[in-house]
């Protein structure tokens, strides 16, 4: 497998709210998507864009927050109130050929491939397989380059 772009670092957050107004007045973003629910994820989410050099779409800060108390987010935000890094999400070109690279070598995949807030298929891989960090494998969308 070949790993790809870093498409976003995912950010537990107790507030979206609070989240985009400190990006915005903090951090000085100046494109932020509209949050949405993704029921299916148990969270709420939204998309803060960082330019590129070239015009090229940047990694994303993925701010989620959790859609209630059963959502996956709820052990992450009691160990960690303020919110904070959560996850990170790396591209790939074909998401069955990844998955079976990382079952060869004995990773635990959290639970099935399913569609993420890109619309493209995800799946998640234990933190404590993977350095420490919670990681998200994504297909790239098709007409990315
Ligand atoms: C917006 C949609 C989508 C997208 O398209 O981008 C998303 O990103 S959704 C994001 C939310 N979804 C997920 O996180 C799904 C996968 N996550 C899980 O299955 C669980 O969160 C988990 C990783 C298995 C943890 O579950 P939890 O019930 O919290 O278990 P523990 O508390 O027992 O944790 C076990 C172990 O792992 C450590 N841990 C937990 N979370 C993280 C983390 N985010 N980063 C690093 N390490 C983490 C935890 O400390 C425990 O460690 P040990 O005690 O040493 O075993
Ligand atoms: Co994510």
């Amino acid at each position: 497998m070949k790993l790809g772009r870093l498409n976003h670092i995912g950010v537990a957050t107790p507030s979206i709210a609070d989240s985009v107004a400190y990006y915005r007045e903090v951090m000085g973003a100046t494109s932020i998507t509209e949050a949405f629910d993704l029921p299916e994820q148990g969270v709420k989410v939204c998309f803060v864009d960082t330019p590129g050099h070239d015009g090229t779409a940047g990694t994303q800060v993925e701010l989620i927050e959790p859609l209630g108390p059963d959502s996956t987010l709820a052990g992450f935000l009691a160990k960690n109130p303020l919110g904070g890094q959560h996850h990170v999400c790396f591209e790939v070109p074909d998401i069955e050929a990844a998955r079976a690279h990382f079952e060869g070598l004995g990773k635990r995949i959290l639970g099935p491939t399913r569609i993420g807030a890109h619309g493209t298929p995800i799946f998640f891989l234990h933190p404590r397989d993977m350095m420490g960090q919670l990681t998200e494998i994504m297909e790239t969308p098709k007409g990315a380059h």
